[in-house]
This record gives C-alpha cells, sequence and structure tokens, in this order.
C-alpha cells in the first residue's frame, strides 16, 4: 500500500514538473522573436525584483531604451513604450480588455469593483451606473464643497510658514508637503463624497493612520496582480481571518469602519439623505455592499493619485524659476478679476500657463503608471512584430511620456511653455498622448479626472498666489516609491510667504 502510494505521489510531481516546464518552454518559444533583459523570458523575476524595489518606472524605462518600443519583461508579457501603438490598444473600439493583473486591485475579495473588473461588458455595466455620481449630476454644490477645503489647505499651510528672517529653530517654516497634500485630498475627497471632511488637516494628522496603512498595501496588491498564485492564497478562506475588517483598531480597518458607518446612515428608517457623490451611488441601483465598496474605490483612487500631481507640480516648479515666475505673473496678473477667497473651475480653466503646469507636471511623472496590463483573445501586430493572443500588454508610461517625436527633443526636461508654443497639430498629438496619463479616449478613462483638474488648479493657484516654496533639502529633495502609484516622501519644504505685490 505504501509503495502504491509513494509511486502516486512519485506520478504525480514528476507529471507536475514535466507540465511546468512543458509550460515554460511553450511561453518562451511563443514570444521568442521579442527583445528583452535576460532571463525574462523564462520567470517573473525581473518584474517582480524591480516592483519590489519600488523603482520600476527607471528599470522599465532602460528596458525601452535598449530594446526598443516593444520588449519582453516576462514569460507572457511585453512592455509597449510607442505613443500611436499604446493609443490603438488602448481606444474605446479596441478588442483589448483589461489583464487579470487588475485582479489585485480587488479590495473586496468578494466581489469585483470598477477597479478590477475584466471584462469589457461588465465592466461597461457598472461604469454606466457610476458616472451620474463622478459626474456630480444634482450635486449643485461640489465646488462650493471644494472650495471649503481648499481655503482650510491655505489656512493649514499658512501657520506653517517660516517668518520674516528665517527658521525659528523649532523646524518651524520646513514642512513635509507629501503629508500636507495626503491630508487635503483625503480632507477634499471625503468631503465631496461623503458630505462631511475625515478631518486630517484640522487635526494635522494622519489620525486613522489610514493614510499610511492604505500606502502599505501597495506592494502586496501590485505583487498579487503578478503572481496569481498569490493572489489565491490572500483571497483564500485560509486568510480571510486576516483580511483588514470593520470592527479592526487598525488604519485600514477604521477607514472601512467610517465608510461603513457613512453608507448606513443612507439606510434604514431614519436614513440621512446628502446631496454629494454617496447619495447618488445609494440611489444608482447599486446593492449596499457595492456602494460600500464603490465609494472606497472613489476615496482611493482620488487621493494619492491627486496628491501626487499636485506634489510633483510644486516639485517641478521649485526647480525651473523660469516657470514658477511666469506662473506666479499669471496668477498674480489674475487677482482682482477673479473669485476670492477661492477662484472659481471655470476661471482657473482660462489660465493657460497655470494648465499648461499641471499638464506638464503629470506629463513628466504621471501619478498612476502601473503595468494597466490588457490582453486581447486575438493575435495582434504591435509596432511591425506579431504579438500572440492573451499576451499581457504593459503600458510604458515614462518611455510614451519622453517621446520626442510627440513632445519635441526636449521632451526630458520640464517645460511647460511647449504646451503654449506647440502648433495645432503636434498639439492635437500630445494632448492625446499626455491624456493616457488619464486613459483618456480609452473605455476605463478616469472618472475622476474632472475633479482631480477642479482640485489640482484651484490648489496651484492659491498657494502659488500666497507663499514660495523651497527644497529643503536639494541634494535629496524628496523621497518617491512607485507601486502602480507614485508615493513621495520626506518632501520637506520651507514655506515662505509671499511678498504682496503692489495692488493685490
Ligand atoms: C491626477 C489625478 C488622477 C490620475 C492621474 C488618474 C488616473 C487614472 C487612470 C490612468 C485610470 C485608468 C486605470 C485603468 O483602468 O488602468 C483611472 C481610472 C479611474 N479613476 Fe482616476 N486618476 C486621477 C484622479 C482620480 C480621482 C480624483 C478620482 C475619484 C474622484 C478617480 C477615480 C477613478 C476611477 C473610479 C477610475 C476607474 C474608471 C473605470 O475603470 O471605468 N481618479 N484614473
Amino acid at each position: 500500500m505504501a509503495f502504491l502510494i509513494a509511486s502516486i505521489a512519485i506520478v504525480a510531481i514528476g507529471a507536475s514538473i514535466v507540465w511546468s516546464l512543458a509550460t515554460r518552454i511553450r511561453n518562451w518559444y511563443r514570444l521568442r522573436h521579442i527583445p528583452g533583459p535576460p532571463g525574462a523570458g523564462w520567470t517573473k523575476f525581473f518584474l517582480v525584483r524591480h516592483q519590489f524595489s519600488g523603482k520600476l518606472p527607471q528599470h522599465l524605462r532602460n528596458v525601452a531604451q535598449k530594446h526598443g518600443p516593444i520588449a519582453r519583461i516576462a514569460p507572457n508579457w511585453v512592455l509597449v513604450s510607442s505613443p500611436p501603438e499604446m493609443r490603438r490598444i488602448w481606444s474605446i473600439r479596441s478588442a483589448y480588455r483589461r489583464s487579470s493583473w487588475y485582479a489585485g486591485f480587488r479590495i473586496d475579495p468578494n466581489r469585483d469593483s470598477i477597479i478590477s473588473m475584466v471584462g469589457n461588458k461588465s465592466h461597461l455595466r457598472l461604469r454606466s451606473r457610476l458616472v451620474p455620481a463622478y459626474q456630480a449630476r444634482g450635486i449643485t454644490d461640489q465646488e462650493e464643497v471644494l472650495d471649503g477645503q481648499v481655503g482650510r489647505f491655505v489656512d493649514f499651510l499658512g501657520e506653517r510658514v517660516v517668518d520674516k528672517g528665517g527658521m525659528d529653530g523649532k523646524g518651524r517654516g520646513v514642512f513635509e508637503m507629501g503629508r500636507g497634500f495626503s491630508y487635503f485630498t483625503q480632507d477634499a475627497i471625503s468631503a465631496v463624497a461623503f458630505g462631511r471632511s475625515f478631518g486630517y488637516l484640522e487635526k494635522g494628522e494622519d489620525w486613522f493612520g489610514a493614510i499610511a496603512a492604505l500606502e502599505g498595501m501597495l506592494l502586496p496588491c501590485s505583487m498579487m496582480g503578478l503572481l496569481p498564485g498569490l493572489l489565491a492564497v490572500v483571497t483564500s478562506p485560509l486568510c480571510k481571518p486576516l483580511m483588514p475588517k470593520k470592527t479592526d483598531q487598525g488604519g485600514v480597518g477604521r477607514l472601512l469602519g467610517v465608510i461603513g458607518e457613512r453608507v448606513s446612515e443612507r439606510y434604514g428608517e431614519k436614513r440621512v439623505r446628502n446631496m454629494d457623490v454617496l447619495q447618488v451611488l445609494v440611489e444608482s441601483g447599486l446593492s449596499r455592499e457595492e456602494v460600500e465598496s464603490e465609494a472606497l474605490v472613489h476615496l482611493l483612487g482620488g487621493t494619492d493619485t491627486t496628491a501626487t500631481a499636485l506634489r510633483n507640480a510644486v516639485f517641478f516648479l521649485s526647480t525651473c524659476p523660469k516657470a514658477y515666475r511666469k506662473l506666479q505673473d499669471e496668477i498674480d496678473g489674475a487677482v482682482g478679476r477673479v473669485t476670492r477667497p477661492v477662484i472659481a473651475d471655470a476661471e482657473c480653466t482660462q489660465l493657460r500657463f497655470l494648465q499648461a503646469c499641471i499638464q506638464e507636471s503629470i506629463r513628466c511623472w504621471p501619478p498612476l503608471s502601473g503595468f494597466q496590463a490588457k490582453v486581447s483573445d486575438v493575435d495582434d501586430v504591435i509596432c511591425g512584430v506579431k504579438v500572440p493572443a492573451g499576451t499581457n500588454i504593459a503600458f510604458g508610461f515614462f518611455e510614451i511620456m519622453r517621446d520626442k517625436g510627440v513632445f519635441g527633443d526636449n521632451a526630458e526636461v520640464y517645460d511647460p511653455m511647449r504646451w503654449l508654443e506647440a502648433g495645432p497639430e503636434q498639439l492635437k498629438e500630445m494632448e492625446a498622448t499626455q491624456g493616457l496619463a488619464f486613459a483618456a479616449g480609452s473605455r476605463w478613462e478616469c472618472l475622476g479626472r474632472r475633479l482631480a483638474n477642479m482640485e489640482m488648479g484651484k490648489v496651484i493657484f492659491e498657494l502659488s498666489l500666497r507663499f514660495d516654496f523651497v527644497m529643503l533639502d536639494p541634494v535629496s529633495p524628496l523621497k518617491w516609491e512607485h507601486q502602480g502609484f507614485t508615493v513621495n516622501k520626506d518632501m520637506n519644504v520651507v514655506i515662505t510667504k509671499r511678498e504682496p505685490k503692489e495692488g493685490i
């Protein structure tokens, strides 16, 4: 009997080794004509190692520069860094859909949300339910709510400026702006979405511990997207007791608890009825569980993305005195004509240089720039190379956003002027390519783009009007870590009040 069991075990192990080898050889063979880093045809080691390091964009740029616009980065993965090809693959009529990489973003293991839904039809069905909430249909005072948070942020930074004559020796005047922008974006989204802000700016701290905890989850999520085996383990009943729960005292648990409470208020006999995003979701026909999931997506999708865009806008401006002066001139020139105490969105969109600064910093560093992998069920030809059905197509964000053919010979440089100087044809190309940072023109286009632009315009205007920002440590101005989203840390900034110009 023992002999029989041992024989079966040996045959089973042998068969699985043969099967695994055969699969590897088959996967290598399918894409053998596409060049890439050594070993990438056989294992995911290259991807996993660099994802783990948090510095993946640098490594993917190296790959694109060495191997060209299509490169193999793992057995079933290619990186595409050609703007026209990526626009075609992402276009609304393309046959591509999201790949299983998106499963890593299943916030609730029991159900998909808009950011993890893979099938094109099911995604479209859910998306059409969510559009009214993101377009703020029926919400009249969304901009007013946002203005309240912008005003609070200005006051918050006003308390942290360095007095004339230098720092006071107690650290006053130096502020970690990375955190500051997280507090602002979390407060802004919670106010707009749930009718009440979380109050981070008021307390001056991450008092849920949720921001740090959510940032800590980015690495496991991005790893699960790459390693389906890990995803299966984490989402198995075995790991269920380890998943954050609403009753937990840790950061994510408390955040889930607060969202759960806010959603509960909208149901039952004594229901609260606010005119906010949550209410539109509640009335959209989604189940209560779906409302809870989508409320969380709204919060997550809308905070570190916009915070990173804002951090980078301030950072890039601080590196480019010409742009900094030009922006402040435009802003100073607008005072007297624009709404006070917070500029109106419609007025912001008229300030061309302000808009150019925002576009340029998002181009130079797209805040959400993971693989965003797509697959097709039919073979395709990309950059003249045959790519078999089922191959993961990863987005070469950082190379595409620096494409000289689209953005000009100085594409490596932060230069907002390019958006004002380009001719109509080039501008069209630039906007279509840079728009991919929001998945513009695709079926997955960012639902929060309108709100994000509103936040960025208002914040950059109001901050640049009142303050000057200087990086405390020019040698190491900030730290960044990239796990699909970029998180900037240790962005220590010296904030000074600007001398008011005559007539302002
Ligand atoms: C600068 C800020 C932002 C950037 C760069 C950005 C970027 C993106 C990108 C690239 C996608 C496509 C993801 C994919 O399918 O692979 C996306 C989707 C999405 N974004 Fe944003 N986003 C920003 C702000 C926001 C805000 C403020 C919200 C919420 C209020 C938001 C909500 C969403 C949602 C719900 C989706 C999923 C859309 C769908 O699958 O149909 N985003 N965003």
